[in-house]
């Protein structure tokens, strides 16, 4: 481990390692154990199609442990993300219906509001000829379209700055991201304190809402604001509703008796969650689209022609979107372009704990391989990337495989960046969607210049990635690729993507 992490860069991701480690020491199986004491349980790496079902999908192993000490910074305790059995079940089944594709398609208008809004300051950026951090860009984007699907909010985060999300990006920061040393940075005295008053900033501004949202109801539960009753699904507003049906005697709802703190306090929990899960992924693939579009121009030029002959000209795409957001079932290219970044870079991975007397089946030899008191993470990154797996073109791009007449070639079970079993991703349809109509309104009208040799005029942009001069140090790129995946959350590309950006109307 030691040898393998000397050969990337200090803050690389630490999924970037298995495979690596697989390579250099020759192991054949697409599984290893690798124990780590003293830093934490022993780890069985799973990155076998095969194996990855088993545990996922067959036998859906409960959560990592290790996971909810840092859930809990970020959503509270009872997070959905780390939490398992009857619990998780209850909320998972409560939202659900917010994730239905004919919900879905209604945001799309607001989607593209907000994304209008993106290129308008994609063309302040290329007028000014600056370098800038598209990762943070998108994630302002996301936190936008994020914020209206749970708190059915305008955050106008691309425009202000809003308070809650301004904490919870600061608690992104102030968690261990950097690797088993980093632990320490949780007991030191001033990130103690951030920490605390951040988690106060986010459970009080979404407690606020959940609070107003929940008084608003009462009244027309009382029959006084009247009007037709509309069926919401805002995963606020799907937390209360689920709220009312478990309280309702004989059929009617009493709000008279107020709201529960403990269901107060578990829904500020969700929400929190689904703000968390559902904007770095989604703006991390976003930028590795555009890197990987503008690296690869052929690509490039079919994805465009994918855009004009199916949404007509840029100016109209808006409009044409707006009025018909099924149209975005037609961009099979652009699908395949999102499907195959998802694949080299996936945003995420799945960590779960092994269970006593719970044994993983070698796929070749039917070997029985123990899982108790172990870390089992099954690593997207090594799986997506793995020759025998994809050929010896998985480190290229190519779009190409994920087209319909080539499905039926792909490796079974192997693409999952979404995880697959009963705690798949909810928000994967979500991410496919911005991520669509972002790309369709961003890529024939700007070229993108990676700016990695620029980073010292970002020096002082006041981003989270300027403050940490540590990340600034020693190697800075795995394999000649220098916009390789960091830690922070979620797997984001190193320094935020610098970005130059043309205009090209
Ligand atoms: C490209 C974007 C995204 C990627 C790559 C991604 C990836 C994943 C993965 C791998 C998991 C499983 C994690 C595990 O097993 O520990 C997951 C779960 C989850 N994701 Fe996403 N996600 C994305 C976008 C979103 C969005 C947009 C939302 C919300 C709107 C969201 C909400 C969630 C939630 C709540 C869970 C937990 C589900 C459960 O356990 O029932 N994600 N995601």
């Amino acid at each position: 481990m030691g040898e393998a992490m000397t050969e990337v860069p200090a803050r690389a991701h630490p999924h970037a390692l298995p495979l690596r480690i697989a390579k250099k020491y020759n192991i054949s199986n697409k599984y290893f154990y690798m124990d780590v004491w003293p830093f934490q349980a022993p780890i069985l790496y799973v990155f076998d199609p095969a194996l990855s079902q088993q545990v996922t999908q067959e036998h859906s192993l409960p959560k990592f442990e290790g996971l909810k000490p840092f859930m809990i910074h970020l959503a509270g305790p009872g997070d959905m993300v780390s939490s398992d059995g009857a619990h998780w079940k209850k909320w998972r089944s409560i939202f659900n219906p917010g994730f239905a594709a004919s919900h879905l398609m209604t945001l799309a208008p607001f989607i593209v509001d907000k994304a209008t809004i993106f290129t308008q300051r994609l063309t302040g950026r290329a007028e000014r000829g600056e370098v800038f951090r598209l990762e943070e860009d998108a994630t302002r984007l996301t936190v936008d379209i994020i914020g209206k699907l749970t708190l059915d909010l305008e955050l106008d985060t691309q425009e202000s700055e809003n308070e809650m999300v301004t904490a919870f990006r600061d608690q992104v920061h102030l968690l261990p991201n950097g690797g088993p040393l980093e632990v320490l940075k949780m007991w030191q005295p001033t990130g103690i304190w951030k920490r605390w008053r951040n988690g106060r900033i986010m459970r009080s501004y979404i407690g606020n809402v959940l609070d107003q949202r929940f008084a608003k109801e009462a009244q027309t539960a009382n029959g006084s604001a009247g009007g037709k009753k509309q069926r919401k699904r805002a995963i606020l507003d799907l937390a209360l509703e689920g709220y009312k049906s478990q309280q309702e005697v004989g059929g009617q709802f009493k709000a008279s008796a107020g709201m529960d703190t403990e269901f107060r306090e578990a829904a500020i929990a969700q929400i929190r969650t689904f703000i968390f899960a559902g904007h770095d992924t989604t703006s991390s693939t976003i930028c590795y689209a555009t890197y990987m579009l503008q690296k690869n121009p052929d690509c490039l030029a079919k994805i465009r022609k994918e855009h004009d002959d199916i949404l007509g000209p840029l100016e109209s795409t808006p409009e044409a979107i707006k009025n018909d957001p099924h149209v975005l079932n037609k961009l099979e290219y652009t699908l395949a372009v999102i499907r195959e970044t998802l694949r080299m870079w996936p945003a995420a991975s799945s960590t779960r704990t092994g269970e006593a007397g719970y044994t993983v089946r070698d796929p070749k030899t039917g070997e029985a391989l123990p899982s108790e008191d172990m870390l089992v993470w099954v690593v997207h990154f090594a799986q997506h990337r793995h020759p025998d797996i994809w050929g010896n073109d998985a480190h290229e791009f190519h779009p190409e495989r994920f087209l319909p007449e080539n499905v039926g070639k792909l490796p079974e079970g192997a693409w999952r960046p979404f995880e697959r079993g009963p705690r798949n991703c909810i928000g994967q349809d979500l991410a496919l969607l911005e991520t669509k109509i972002i790309l369709a309104l961003v890529l024939r009208r700007f070229s993108f210049k990676p700016a990695f040799d620029s980073l010292e005029e970002l020096k002082n942009d006041g981003s989270y990635y300027s403050k940490e001069e540590d990340w600034k140090k020693g190697k800075q790129d795995i394999d000649e690729e220098e916009a390789y995946q960091i830690l922070l959350g979620a797997a984001k590309p190193r320094e935020g993507m610098p970005m130059r950006v043309k205009e090209m109307l």
